[in-house]
């Protein structure tokens, strides 16, 4: 018998209220159990539950909740308590389960992982719950429901769909050698084929940005010493998270902080302003300043408005035309309405009066939200294991689509397929069959 799991389904520590889940065979059981054999509550609907120990001592008053197979969660009997959330009434009631026979605590992700294997969800779904639970932006959590809504495990399936026909169609001829592969056929398999590819490809290149939603758009705050760097990432985190001084070689290391521009993730990095170092704990700073900047999405290059207009060569370097330039400490210098660093138009800014703070966060909230909405309708890309996946099923199209005879054009073609279906988690079962029947008379 599949063992039945229970766990605590909220954070753990002090709240109103916290639930348990249990979801298994027993889970009926358990609550008699836990319930001194209290008649079962009717499904869906919310019970009062007196919860009782060894010797009928009461351990909490609750209610409690059940869903039968196999309209639940993970499509087998589930049972949910609602109890007060103390540590002392969870662990009570966590040792309650775990003595009864055939009960164990669920491991992490079991209750998702069952729900996947009762054909509850596909593995993009169980992704994109993940994905929702660990959501801190709106944009993340749309994303997130989106795709637990099915939108990449639809467009997946119908591309496999697409597939599996092009390649039933193709072993069809392979299979009854005697029937000539007429050339209306083979263009339209090569036709369909073709138009695959072309939008697999194009769902690949989309700058990442689904998969950079997830993880936040990480931007580099890049510049010589003192030119403000700290003083603006704390103005924009809206915190004192790195130490500002007005010694030049202040930050060494990089600090990280997460913001919410306009309901985008973004991980803000400061680091140690760019020279050449005389001190080893410096240069190591520096090197490790070069090195974010290179793998950021996008550089924020702050120089020096004291200095202006002589700008900073070791922060020039790193400049390209995708980077946000601004010329802090405007209010000491001569830096004009519209400066001009390298023939780049840049942001005269004074961290310390204010100015042009807004509109480096509009600019920046403008930026972040073209490179991860994309505009397009079509649901993104979100996981480097789908890249991964994709790029396989691409390749293998390529091949099938060079290969002489149709026999290796068929078995890239399955390869191809495979690829795809491990996106979604589907196993292939008598589909091609299933294809062939329907679309064909064959023996006529
Ligand atoms: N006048 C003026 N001073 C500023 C402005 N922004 C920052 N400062 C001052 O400039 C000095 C250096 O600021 P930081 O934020 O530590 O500069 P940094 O670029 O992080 O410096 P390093 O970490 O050493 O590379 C501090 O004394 C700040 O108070 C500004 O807009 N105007
Ligand atoms: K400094
Ligand atoms: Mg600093």
């Amino acid at each position: 018998m599949t063992p039945t799991i229970f766990a605590p389904a909220t954070a753990p520590g002090r709240a109103g209220v916290a639930i348990v889940r249990i979801s298994g065979p027993l889970a009926d059981a358990a609550l008699s159990a836990l319930t001194a054999g209290a008649p079962l509550p009717q499904p869906r609907r919310a019970a009062r539950v007196r919860v009782s120990g060894e010797g009928g001592e009461q351990v909490d008053d609750g209610l409690a909740l059940r869903f039968p197979a196999p309209a639940s969660f993970t499509g087998e009997d589930v049972v949910e308590l609602h109890l007060h959330g103390s540590r002392a009434v969870m662990e009570a009631v966590m040792a309650l389960l775990s003595a009864q026979e055939g009960l164990r605590v669920a491991e992490p992700g079991e209750f998702t992982r069952r729900a996947f294997e009762n054909g509850k969800m596909d593995l993009t779904q169980a992704e994109a719950l993940a994905d929702l639970i660990d959501a801190e932006t709106a944009a993340q959590r749309r994303q997130a429901l989106r795709q637990m809504d099915g939108a990449l495990a639809r467009l997946y399936d119908a591309w496999r769909d697409r597939l599996v026909r092009a390649l039933a169609h193709l072993e069809a001829f392979i299979d009854f050698p005697d029937e000539e592969l007429p050339p209306a056929a083979e263009r339209a398999i090569w036709g369909s084929v073709e138009g695959l590819t072309a939008e697999m490809r194009s769902h690949l290149d989309d700058g990442h940005r689904g998969e950079r939603l997830r993880d936040g758009l990480h931007i580099a705050i890049i510049g010589p010493p003192n030119a403000g760097k700290s003083s603006l990432l704390n103005a924009l985190a809206q915190r004192e998270a790195a130490i500002v001084s007005d010694i030049a070689g202040t930050t060494r290391d990089v600090v990280d902080v997460h913001l919410d521009l306009g309901g985008y993730p973004v991980v803000l990095a400061d680091t140690a302003g760019l020279r050449e170092a005389a001190e080893t704990i410096e240069s190591e700073g520096i090197r490790r300043a070069r090195a974010r900047a290179e793998q950021a999405d996008l550089r924020l290059a702050v120089f020096d408005g004291a200095e202006w207009p002589a700008v900073d060569d070791h922060t020039l370097s790193l400049v390209d035309d995708s980077a946000l330039v601004v010329v802090n400490k405007a209010d000491l210098g001569a830096v004009p309405e519209a400066p001009a660093v390298n023939g780049q138009p840049a942001l005269p800014l004074s961290v310390k009066t204010g100015r042009g703070l807004d509109t480096l966060l509009e600019r920046l909230t403008a930026l972040v939200a073209d490179r991860l909405s994309g505009g397009s309708a079509a649901p993104a890309l979100t996981r480097a294991r789908h890249r991964a996946a994709l790029a396989e099923c691409v390749d293998a199209l390529a091949r099938a689509q060079a290969a002489d005879l149709a026999e290796l054009a068929a078995e890239d073609l399955r390869l191809a397929v495979r690829a795809l279906g491990r996106i979604t988690g589907r196993v292939e079962v008598d589909e091609l069959l299933d294809v062939i029947f329907r679309d064909f008379c064959i023996g006529k």
